[in-house]
C-alpha cells in the first residue's frame, strides 16, 4: 500500500512537532515519522533533565557556601537515590506535557518507523512507500563517539541520554569535552559529591570565544573542577570493570565530544543535495530550504545553534513553507543567543568575539569585571566578566559575551538590544535600578561609549527647575 500525504515530517523532535504545526494550519495532509519515542530530545535526555540535574547541584552548593555568610551549616550529606528519583520523576513529568500534545494529534498524522529517501518526494517507513509533495527533515543529532570507544569500552562509555536514567549516583566519572555539555555536567556531578575529571583535547573551555574571557572561564572552572585540557592523545582502556584515562581510574567515561547530525542512512546521498565547505547543509535559514525543490530542513540535523529555540523558530519555518510549496516565504530569524547553566553561567549575545573579527568589523569592547560589582558582592556571586561589543561607526551593539552572575538574565536584555538595533546610548538611556548587577552592564556600557568617540548626544534640560531652557540654551 501507498500512503500520500501533501507534507512528511521526518522526525518527531522539537522542531518537527513545530513544523508539523505549522503546515497544520495549511492542510489536513500532514504526516509526523518517529523512528523512536516521542518526547523530545530536551525532554527526554537535554534541556530539563541537565537543568533538573544543575539545581540539585546549586542547592548542594549554597550550603556549602553559607557558612562565607556567617551562617554555618553541616556538609551537604548527598543522597544519590532522592537526586535521581526528583530528576527522573520531574523529566517523565515534562516528557508527558509532550507526549499529551502528540497523543492529541489525529492518530493518521503521525506514524513510528525509520524513514529513507526513495528520491526526493518519496520516502520510505517500515517497508511502505510514502508520497509527499514536500519533506521536512528534522532528525536532530546523537552524541559523537570517537572511533574504537565503544568497542574499547563498552558500556563503561556512556552519554548524556544514559545519565538521566541513573537510579544513584556513582563514585567517580571522567568526562571527556568542556564544550557546553562537558561542563554542565561535570561540575553538576562535582558539585553532587561525585569525583570528576574533565578531560579535553584543546584548551577552550565552555563557548565564550573572546580570548580575555576564555583565559578567564579556563581559570574560574580551574579553581573548583578537576580539568586535564590539552591532552593530544586521549586514550581510555577499560581496567577490570574501571575506565582508565589520563592514569586515573572511574567507574565510568561520559563522552561528550560533540554531536553529529542524523542524517547518515537515510538515502541523502543520493538526491546531490548541496553542502558548504565543511559538509554542512547549505540552506537558506530564512525559508529552511535545502536545496532548490521540495526539501527543507530544521533542528539540530542543520548543525548550526543547536538549541532549543533555534529549532523550534527553524522548524515553524520549514513546516508553513513545505505546506505552501511552491510558494515559499522568507522569515526574520531572531538574534542569537546562548547560555551555558554553569557557574559561574556563560552567555553570547547577538555577535561573538570570533563572529566579529572573522567578519572584519570595526568594533569596539566595553568591559567590566563582576569582582568588584556591588550587588554581585553582596550576594558572593563577583566572579566573571562581561564584555559589550559596539560597531565603531555607529555605537550600535552589536553583541556581547560573558560569564559571570545572571548571564542567563543579561544575556536576554543583551540579545533584546541588539535585535531592536539600539545604539550604546539608547542603553544608557534605559533605567537602571540599584543595586543590581545590572549595573554592571552599565559600566561596560559607559566605558563603552566613551571609547567609542562619537559626537556627543545634545544635553536634556529639566523643563521644571532648569533655567537654562526659559533661556533658551
Ligand atoms: C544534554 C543536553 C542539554 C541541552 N540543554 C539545552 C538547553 O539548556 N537549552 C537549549 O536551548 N538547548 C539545549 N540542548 C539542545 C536542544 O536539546 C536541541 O537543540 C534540540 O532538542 C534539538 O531539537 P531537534 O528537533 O532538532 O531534535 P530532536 O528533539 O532530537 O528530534 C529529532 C527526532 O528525529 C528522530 N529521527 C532521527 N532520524 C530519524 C529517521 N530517519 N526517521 C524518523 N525519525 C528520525 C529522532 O528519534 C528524534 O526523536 C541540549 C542538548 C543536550 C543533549
Ligand atoms: N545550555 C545549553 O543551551 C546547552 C546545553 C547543552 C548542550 N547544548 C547544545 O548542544 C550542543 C552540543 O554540545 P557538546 O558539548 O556536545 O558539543 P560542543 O561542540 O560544545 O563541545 C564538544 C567538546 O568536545 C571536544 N571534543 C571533540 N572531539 C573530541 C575527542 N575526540 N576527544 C576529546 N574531546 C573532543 C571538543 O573540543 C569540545 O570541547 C552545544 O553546542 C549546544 O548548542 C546547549
Amino acid at each position: 500500500m501507498r500512503l500520500s500525504c501533501d507534507v512528511a515530517i521526518i522526525g518527531g523532535g522539537t522542531a518537527g512537532m513545530a513544523a508539523y504545526r505549522a503546515a497544520r494550519v495549511h492542510t489536513d495532509q500532514v504526516l509526523l515519522i518517529e523512528a523512536d519515542r516521542f518526547g523530545t530530545t530536551c525532554a527526554r535526555v537535554g534541556c530539563m533533565p541537565s537543568k533538573l540535574l544543575i539545581a540539585a547541584a546549586d542547592a548542594a552548593q549554597a550550603v556549602r557556601d553559607a557558612h562565607r555568610f556567617g551562617v554555618n551549616a553541616e556538609a551537604p550529606r548527598i543522597d544519590g537515590k532522592a537526586v535521581m528519583q526528583r530528576v527522573r520523576s520531574e523529566r517523565d513529568r515534562f516528557v508527558g506535557f509532550v507526549l499529551n500534545t502528540v497523543d492529541g494529534w489525529p492518530e493518521n498524522t503521525r506514524l513510528n518507523g525509520r524513514a529513507r529517501f526513495i528520491d526526493a518526494r518519496t520516502l520510505e517507513v517500515n517497508g511502505q512507500r510514502i508520497d509527499a509533495k514536500a519533506v521536512v527533515v528534522a532528525t536532530g543529532s546523537r552524541p559523537r563517539i570517537p572511533p574504537g570507544w565503544r568497542a574499547r569500552l563498552g558500556d563503561k562509555l556512556i552519554v548524556n541520554d544514559d545519565v538521566f536514567d541513573w537510579t544513584d549516583l556513582p563514585h567517580s566519572v571522567a568526562v571527556v569535552g568542556a564544550g557546553v555539555i562537558g561542563l554542565e555536567l561535570a561540575l553538576a556531578l562535582h558539585r553532587l559529591g561525585v569525583r570528576v575529571r574533565l578531560f579535553a583535547r584543546g584548551s577552550r573551555v565552555g563557548p565564550v570565544t573572546d580570548p580575555e574571557l576564555q583565559a578567564l572561564a579556563r581559570h574560574l572552572f580551574a579553581e573548583e573542577l578537576p580539568m586535564t585540557l590539552d591532552c593530544a592523545t586521549l586514550d581510555p582502556v577499560l581496567e577490570g570493570d574501571q575506565v582508565l584515562i589520563g592514569g586515573e581510574r572511574f567507574d565510568t567515561l561520559l563522552c561528550a565530544a560533540g554531536r553529529q547530525p542524523n542524517l547518515d542512512d537515510m538515502g541523502l546521498e543520493a538526491l546531490q543535495l548541496p553542502h558548504d565547505a565543511d559538509g554542512r547543509p547549505q540552506i537558506d535559514r530564512h525559508t529552511g530550504q535545502w536545496g532548490g525543490g521540495a526539501l527543507f530542513i530544521a533542528g539540530d540535523a542543520t548543525q548550526e545553534h543547536a538549541l532549543l529555540h533555534e529549532a523550534s523558530d527553524a522548524g515553524r519555518i520549514a513546516g508553513d513553507n513545505a505546506a505552501r510549496w511552491p510558494h515559499v516565504h522568507h522569515r526574520p530569524r531572531r538574534t542569537p543567543l546562548a547560555v551555558a547553566f554553569s557557574d559561574p553561567q556563560i552567555a553570547i549575545a547577538g555577535a561573538s568575539h570570533a563572529d566579529l573579527t572573522a567578519a572584519g568589523t570595526a568594533f569596539d569592547t566595553g568591559r567590566v569585571s563582576f569582582a568588584d560589582q556591588g550587588r554581585s558582592r553582596v550576594m558572593l556571586v563577583n566572579r566573571g566578566a562581561l564584555h559589550v561589543y559596539a560597531d565603531q561607526a555607529s555605537g550600535r551593539l552589536l553583541g556581547a559575551e560573558m560569564i559571570g552572575p545572571a548571564a542567563e538574565h543579561l544575556g536576554h536584555l543583551l540579545a533584546w538590544s541588539v535585535q531592536r538595533g539600539d545604539t550604546v546610548q539608547q542603553m544608557l538611556d534605559c533605567p537602571f535600578y540599584h543595586p543590581v548587577i545590572e549595573e554592571g552592564l552599565r559600566t561596560a556600557l559607559r566605558q563603552l561609549q566613551s571609547d567609542l568617540h562619537l559626537p556627543s548626544p545634545p544635553i536634556e534640560h529639566c523643563l521644571d527647575c532648569d533655567t537654562s531652557a526659559e533661556a533658551g540654551a
